[in-house]
């Protein structure tokens, strides 16, 4: 489980390692990892040109310590000072130490342009809201720069508890962070701005708690979760999954959902709405009825909504029943708020950007520039746990409190029409298996983003095309 803190608890458990470890320690053991990770991205460090952006805080005292290193290897190095009387005093006199050089802001621009290197220490865990202008116009250089960037601890002027990015901010190759992500560095907008992230131990894991802000499960976690039959296994100790969805108008959403929940791990899946002669024409294996949901026979779960059109009392009748049901595309525009709340099984909404500002009455960029805070709100204002779908997928458990999971396995040829559907049936399956969920959301999401990528290796995809390497996913997981 890759796991991220908010800058708060950072603090704290910083603290308490502080009070036992020698003044300075923590600082040297970051500065370490980060010119390491530097050197790697340079290849040789000799000769290079190397630009260190230093803020008046210690993100900048890590970045002069790191500067410091690779001088004495051999690299120019020079330090653009935004606050030359607050700068870090002791990495300040490392680097000049260590030969290297400082400049006014006034003449970045010249050394940036030249350089082989950026670091940018200009803020970490201590930014407030969008860079200054003073430092603002320093990333404005910097986008125009052939050199690579990175990241001290965070890209300056993301935020770091929530992944938001208000106004500018540093785009790096790299990132390079102290003790354990944040959870900026893991949903977007923000985890774009950081490229990739590598984590630098510098003890603090003992001293963090055992609740994260966010958790990304790994292959490890995902083949713990997966339903996987035994010797006593039957279809229906498999669980039945019941898939409500298409309409005259969208027939393909229900063979799509079908295609995903017959890759999810239940024993039998079994369909009700008018879509039954396109599904079984292209899945014999699914239990077909024309009958509405009440009298289809038993499930352990439904998933209700995909391509559903204006069918209100389906909705409404999978809602009253007591088992786990997933709600989709325009189930979610159908189902009825307090029929939602007051559900005693559990409930896993799959709202798109679109469909969750829709719920919550915003626009949609909104939910995209929050998704964190817009997937808790959800979860709170429903009572169920919402699967916030998109470039990072966020699970947030019912209520809204609670560690949110976090997906980063999709890819962009993910979007795609009925791709959501897919997920839709998928992620209903392992409901009906028998996980949280918390868990069905997480895990769909997992297979569905590896599935995608394995489907589409660098070409466009259909939706089927997801559907059918979803198999590849599950092999892969538990490999
Ligand atoms: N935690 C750990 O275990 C370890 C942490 N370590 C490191 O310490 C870093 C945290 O250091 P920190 O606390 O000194 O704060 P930091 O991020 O340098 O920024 C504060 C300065 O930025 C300024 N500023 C604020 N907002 C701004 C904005 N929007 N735009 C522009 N400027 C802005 C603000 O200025 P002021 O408001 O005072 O004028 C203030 O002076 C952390 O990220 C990591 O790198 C490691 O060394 C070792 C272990
Ligand atoms: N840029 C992206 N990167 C990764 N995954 C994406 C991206 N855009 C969309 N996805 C994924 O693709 C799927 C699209 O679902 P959805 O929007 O419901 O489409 P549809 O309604 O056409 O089925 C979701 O699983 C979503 O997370
Ligand atoms: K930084």
């Amino acid at each position: 489980m890759r796991t991220a803190y908010r800058v708060e608890t950072v603090r704290r458990a910083e603290r308490e390692l502080m009070a036992r470890v020698p003044e300075g320690a923590l600082m040297q053991r970051a500065a370490a990892g980060l010119a390491a990770a530097c050197a790697d991205l340079l290849g040789r460090v000799y000769g290079r040109r190397v630009v260190l952006l230093v803020g008046s805080g210690d993100n900048g005292g890590d970045a002069l310590y790191a500067g410091a290193r690779l001088a004495r290897r051999g690299a120019g190095v020079t330090a653009v000072l935004l606050a030359p009387e607050r700068t870090h005093a002791g990495g300040l006199a490392a680097l000049r130490r260590a030969g290297g050089h400082t400049v006014a802001p006034a003449g970045a621009e010249a050394v940036v342009r030249r350089a082989d290197l950026v670091l940018d220490g200009i803020v970490g865990i201590g930014g407030k809201g969008g860079l200054r202008p003073d430092a603002a116009s320093l990333a404005a250089i910097v986008a125009e720069a052939r050199a690579a960037v990175v990241a001290v601890d965070l890209p300056s002027g993301v935020d770091a508890d929530t992944g938001e990015v208000h106004g500018s901010a540093i785009r790096a190759d790299l990132t390079v962070t102290f003790g354990t992500h944040k959870p900026g560095l893991l949903v977007d907008p923000a985890r774009e701005y950081a490229g990739s992230v590598r984590l630098v131990d510098i003890g603090l894991g003992g001293e963090l708690p055992a609740e994260p802000e966010l958790a990304a499960l790994q292959h490890a976690d995902v083949a713990a979760l997966l339903p996987v039959p035994g010797g006593e296994s039957d279809k229906y100790r498999r669980g039945v999954v019941g898939i409500a969805a298409g309409s005259a108008r969208y027939p393909g959403a229900a063979v799509l959902a079908v295609a995903g929940a017959l890759r999810g791990g239940a024993g039998a899946v079994r369909y009700v709405g008018p879509a039954g002669d396109a599904v079984v024409a292209r899945f014999p294996e699914t239990l077909v009825s024309d009958q509405g949901p009440r009298q289809a026979g038993r499930v352990q779960a439904w998933v209700v909504g995909p391509g559903a059109g204006e069918d209100a009392q389906t909705v409404a009748e999978v809602l009253a029943a007591e088992v786990p049901v997933l709600i989709d595309a325009d189930g979610l525009r159908l189902a009825d708020a307090d029929a939602v709340r007051g559900r005693t099984a559990p409930t896993l909404m799959t709202p798109h950007a679109g469909e969750a500002a829709a719920l919550l009455g915003v626009a949609r960029e909104e939910v995209e520039g929050a998704r964190l805070r817009s997937a808790r709100e959800l979860a709170a204002r429903y009572r169920a746990t919402v699967l916030l779908k998109g470039s990072t997928t966020l699970v947030a458990d019912a209520g809204g409190a609670g560690v949110v999971r976090v997906n980063a396995t999709g890819t962009a040829w993910l979007a795609t029409a009925g791709s959501g559907d897919v997920l839709s049936g998928l992620a209903g399956s392992l409901l009906a298996a028998g996980l949280s969920a918390l868990d069905a959301g997480s895990v769909g999401a997992y297979l569905h983003g590896l599935a995608g990528r394995f489907a589409a290796d660098g070409a466009p995809v259909g939706a089927h095309d997801v559907a059918a390497a979803v198999a590849g996913a599950w092999r892969d997981v538990r490999r």
